[in-house]
């Protein structure tokens, strides 16, 4: 047989040798992506210039080990309020849902430690870039010497600077202090298990694999075409070509002429499969000799970091932390408005600004307020954006200098949201955040959707970055720890 037709579809689609995953585009998911109008209201008018090529994302992922802080699975009742609501717009009909849910447990407290502070933005003017280095000791506040946040100026609330006081909106008081979301007055389906809820949410990956894989070992013997095409299934799948090549070598092993059980096939992809993953499984350890300890949450829009950080933060605060929650995202009102209602439900402290201001500003103020508070961690949410976009990129790394103002050694945690519906993409969102903002841990979420998941598998390979959380839902007990056996399993199509 000539060379050509031994070649599986990507070695006949792009004629190499050792195969590589295709090049993904961005993931064309509506959230993910802004369309032209949506970067005109979202994102800054920028140059658009697609990032270089990265290397390899050299995040160190050691944090210090004085008295870590491990954060167990703690479980605890759900509260029924939704940030995610949050998320709706203004004028969207639908988010009058909450405000509806206003009843009179309503005017009952937030719960004790919620507080939000909100600055003014003459009081605490912006941060500016030039003020940043070393032999200045505090940021220099010149308005004139403030560079545009990135954001499209004409987005900025004129209102911005006015507020004084930030109380819970009607609104949110009614979702959080009534205890009663519009889900919790219908009747629950029962909720699925996290770990039930991981295998759905893999199974099109899992299914996908499992069947072609046995489609190919049934209709052939095996040779070295078929070998070649069950590494196109697995690049196919995101999982990388040396992690294909292992799996196919493995599958391989005493097999020639022989068929393989559906089991067997789903075993060997299991167990292979988790020998990536098991060293990249690590728990998240705060080093509690920091007040605080400063984690900085980055990703691409949509992601889920202000989901995880309300998520974190009710998992902190059960652990009898001190927590405050900074508003960095302060491009998007509903952004802060999400934060606050997770602030409220978990009892801590939100540092907030006005829309519009600048978020290296919002972040310093938030470094010293959780200094004096003496918070045991500050969780720091940011304005999602695109990793080819170079203006955002460099508007992110003003914040992590910003930061090292006050701590040179912050963020001391710098966890990297991946949706888990985006293939390819997320092997560049790690390797341009990772290098721009340091990363040094992962955090899948949306695994309960319908994932695919394929590409940690290459990121453990490729990067070795720890995966410290999965999430699997939008409530507040929805995120797990990562654990290889689980989801190395779920890709698998293992259902025990
Ligand atoms: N199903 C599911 N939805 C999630 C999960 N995590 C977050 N979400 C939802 O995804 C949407 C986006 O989440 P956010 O936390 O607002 O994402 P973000 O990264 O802060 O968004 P930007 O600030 O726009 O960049 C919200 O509707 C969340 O409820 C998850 O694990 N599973």
């Amino acid at each position: 047989m000539a060379e050509s037709e031994k070649r599986g579809f990507f070695g006949r689609l792009f004629g190499g040798g050792k195969k590589e995953a295709p090049e993904s585009e961005p993931e064309a998911r509506e959230e993910d992506v802004p369309s032209e109008e949506e970067v005109a209201q979202d994102l800054p008018a920028g140059s658009g210039q697609a990032a270089e090529s990265a290397e390899t994302a050299q995040a160190d992922a050691s944090v210090g080990s004085n008295q870590p802080l491990v954060m167990p699975v703690a479980l605890a009742p759900a509260i029924s309020a939704d940030p995610a609501a949050a998320k709706a717009p203004v004028d969207d009909p639908d988010s009058t849902d909450a405000a509806d849910e206003v009843t009179e447990a309503a005017l009952q407290p937030s719960p004790p430690g919620s507080e939000v502070v909100e600055f003014v933005d003459d009081e605490t003017p912006d941060v500016d870039a030039e003020t940043l280095e070393p032999e200045s000791p505090d940021p220099e506040t010149s308005e004139a010497d403030t560079p545009s946040s990135g954001h499209d100026e004409t987005q900025r609330d004129e209102s911005a600077g006015e507020v004084v006081e930030t109380e819970p909106s009607p609104q949110t008081l009614g979702i959080v202090a009534s205890g009663l979301s519009s889900d919790a007055l219908e009747t629950p389906a029962p909720k699925r298990s996290w770990i039930q809820r991981l295998r759905d949410g893999l199974s099109r990956s899992s299914s996908a694999l499992g069947d072609g894989i046995i489609s190919v070992f049934r209709k052939r013997k095996l040779d070295a075409e078929t070998i070649e095409e069950l590494e196109d299934l697995l690049i196919q799948a995101d999982l990388g070509a040396d992690t294909a090549m292992t799996i196919t070598e493995r599958l391989a092993e005493g097999r020639y002429d022989k068929e393989i059980s559906e089991e067997e096939v789903r075993r060997v992809l299991a167990e292979e499969i988790e020998k990536v993953l098991a060293p990249v499984a690590r728990p998240l350890d705060l080093d509690t000799g920091h007040k605080p300890h400063v984690v900085l949450l980055v990703g691409v829009n949509g992601t889920g970091k202000t989901t995880t950080i309300g998520k974190l933060a009710a998992k902190l605060n059960r652990e009898g932390k001190k927590v405050m929650l900074a508003a960095g995202d302060t491009f998007r009102a509903a952004a802060v408005e999400q934060l606050r209602i997770w602030g409220e439900r978990t009892g801590s402290t939100v540092v907030s600004r006005p829309i519009g201001a600048d978020a290296a500003g919002l972040v310093f103020d938030a470094m010293k307020q959780a200094k004096d508070a003496a918070c045991d961690v500050l969780l720091i949410d940011t304005a999602g954006r695109l990793q080819n976009r170079a203006e955002l990129m460099a508007e992110l790394e003003k914040v992590v200098r910003v930061i090292k103002k006050h701590d040179p050694e912050a963020p001391h945690t710098v966890l990297l949201t991946l949706d888990a519906t985006t293939g390819q993409n997320a092997m560049s969102q790690v390797e341009i955040f990772g290098r721009t903002a340091g990363v040094t841990g992962l955090v899948m979420t949306k695994l309960d959707g319908t994932a695919r998941g394929g590409i940690l598998v290459a990121i453990a390979a490729r990067h070795g970055l720890p995966v410290h959380f999965i999430g699997i839902g939008e409530g507040i007990d929805d995120l797990e720890p990562f654990t290889a056996k689980d989801f190395a399993g779920a890709i698998a199509g293992m259902t025990n």
